[in-house]
């Protein structure tokens, strides 16, 4: 019988691989970063992002993020640089949040643990389609960006959390017109960059991670807006969608290089 998977003791992180051996690869995210097993990589260009707010279409809580997409039937916003051999279409972003603000990110830097992260998602367009892509190591790029708290709110998080009032259960959606989430980044676009997977199932071995370095400031009570959605659907038992995030996973001797000294 099926059993969804979800960040539960009987559902979680840990019991992924019984329905999804990938999650038990050697190329599996996230990863800790430390500065010491870091490479910098002079080579690495910097990364651009092209985005058209036109792009931005619905926001949806699915009962394991709160997501918003993006019309990728053309490169029309992409992503380019970095690592990256050519553009990728953005196509998704969505959060990894915990229950305190002490911890919630997945990625995780000399040990430091992060409110949040920020996933952006983008699929290569070399291939026929974001399935397809799914299948390639070459076929995704994620931009991931940590949250951490701090007295001043981040305003430009706000058209994002001013939405959650419309999506607080699961399935629920609404339209989300006119955003171009390059108003999110950081001021510094320095970034560690390697080969890794999903976070979540099916946990595909198909990602170039690009993890950014600078940090976003958002408020605790940014946080709490986050942490005031539910997993459950509307007319069930209330249960917070919190702690929806992956513990770290083994490096396996994989490179992690710097775009910076
Ligand atoms: C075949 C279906 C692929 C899964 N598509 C959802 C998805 C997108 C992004 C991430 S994350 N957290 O690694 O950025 C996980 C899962
Ligand atoms: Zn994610």
């Amino acid at each position: 019988n099926y059993y969804p998977w979800g960040y539960d003791s009987d559902n979680g992180p840990d019991q992924w691989h019984k329905n999804y051996p990938i999650a038990k690869g050697r190329h599996q995210s996230p990863i800790e970063i430390n500065n010491k097993e870091v490479h910098y990589d002079r080579s690495l260009l910097p990364w651009f992002a092209s985005y058209d707010p036109g792009a931005a279409k619905t926001i949806l809580n699915n009962g394991k993020t709160c997501r918003v997409m993006f019309d990728d039937s053309f490169d029309r916003s992409v992503l380019r640089g970095g690592p990256l051999p050519g553009v990728y279409r953005l196509r998704q972003l969505h959060f990894h949040w915990g229950s305190s603000d002490d911890h919630g990110s997945e990625h995780v830097v000399n040990g430091v643990r992060y409110a949040g992260e920020l996933h952006l998602l983008h699929w290569n367009p070399n291939y026929s389609n974001y399935l397809d892509a799914v299948r390639r190591t070459d076929g995704i790029a994620v931009l991931a960006i940590f949250l951490q708290v701090r007295k001043t709110p981040k305003p430009e998080m706000k058209r994002i959390l001013e939405e959650i009032n419309a999506i607080k259960t699961k399935g629920k959606e609404a339209p989300f017109p006119n955003f171009d989430p390059s108003i999110l980044f950081p001021k510094c676009h320095d970034y560690w960059t390697y080969h890794g997977s999903f976070t979540t199932p099916p946990c595909e071995e198909c990602i170039t991670w690009i993890v950014l370095r600078e940090p976003i400031m958002v408020s605790s009570d940014q946080m709490a807006k986050l942490r005031s959605l539910s997993k459950n659907a509307e007319n069930e038992p209330e249960l917070p969608l919190v702690d929806n995030w992956r513990p770290t996973q083994p490096r396996h001797y994989r490179m992690v290089s710097a775009s910076f000294l």
